[in-house]
């Protein structure tokens, strides 16, 4: 049996944990991490199976694997801990990964082992096959409606206000890189595809404000040497309206897979 904490009990979090509350082979839930207590009490008690709940620097005592769903802060403080110990590191704020190689090193040196999680996209598994041959250009287009773009400052420093957007408006359009520093709550999915494929310098991707768009909707174009290849998938929005609710499904899916015997 392995045990997960999960730190951050957000929109994400809470998904992951009712998901394991519910029953999965092999998998506990240990402990959780949460920055406003009262709510993670409310949380908790829709669970069947209620953990701990414990402070951030102190998660990877508590469990096997860690999943960090709290964004790039939170990242930073469990990552050392938790890849030192030797465990497993899932990541959903991958965007900071990017600006973070040494974390790489880290887990090697410890035998700690870093997951990203395929998220709020797919098709990864293509994408990485690609790359073992010889990848021309890789461009994400993401589609999200206005609601889901609030608060950024790359944006508000720019004095783009996407209230009054009536039709789909391109926002950015740069590169994997410039996208998780610009958009780190928003665009994790182009670091995702970045590191299947060809890189945060050389993957490329857009972001428009559509208020027309149903969800967010995220779209792949790979030109390979071995074929081209499409993605697309206009996923449903969690409690969070930035984030698609598949993205936690994709941490379920992935610990059902670390749960195995051997795994
Ligand atoms: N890889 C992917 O495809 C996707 C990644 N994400 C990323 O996943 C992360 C989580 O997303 P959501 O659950 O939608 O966000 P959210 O905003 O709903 O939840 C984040 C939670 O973390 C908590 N938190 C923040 N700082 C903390 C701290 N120091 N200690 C403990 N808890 C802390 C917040 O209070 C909040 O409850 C975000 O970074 C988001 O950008 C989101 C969607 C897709
Ligand atoms: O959930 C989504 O659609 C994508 C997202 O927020 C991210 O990549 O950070």
């Amino acid at each position: 049996m392995k045990t997960v904490a999960i730190a951050g009990l957000g929109a994400i979090g809470h998904a992951v944990a009712r998901g394991i509350d519910r029953g999965m082979d092999g998998i506990r839930l240990g402990a959780v991490s949460a920055r406003d207590q009262d709510a993670a009490r409310v949380r908790l008690d829709t669970l069947l199976h209620r953990p701990p709940l414990v402070p951030l620097p102190r998660i990877a005592a508590h469990a096997d694997i860690v999943v960090e769903c709290g964004g790039a802060g939170v990242l930073a403080e469990i990552a050392a801990p938790v890849l030192d110990a030797g465990k497993h590191l899932v990541v959903l704020s991958c965007g900071a990964l990017l600006s973070s190689p040494e974390l790489g090193l880290l887990a090697g040196r410890h035998r700690g082992r870093i997951h990203v999680p395929s998220g709020a996209i797919g098709g990864l598994d293509a994408v990485a096959a690609m790359a073992e041959g010889e990848i021309r250009s890789a461009r994400l287009i993401s589609r999200k409606p206005p609601i889901a773009l609030r608060a950024i400052p790359w944006l508000e420093q720019r004095g783009i206000d996407l209230r009054e957007v009536r039709e789909p408006t391109l926002v950015f359009r740069g590169y994997a890189a410039q996208a998780a520093r610009h958009f780190p709550a928003n665009l994790n999915v182009a670091a995702t595809l970045s590191l299947a494929g060809i890189g945060a310098q050389r993957t490329e991707v857009e972001l428009w404000a559509d208020p027309h768009a149903r969800g967010n909707c995220h779209a792949i174009e790979v030109e390979s040497d071995s074929g081209a290849m499409r993605f697309s998938i206009e996923a449903t929005a969690s409690g969070n309206p930035a984030t698609s609710s598949l993205a936690a499904q994709s941490v379920l899916a992935l610990l059902r897979r670390l749960g195995l015997p051997g795994a």
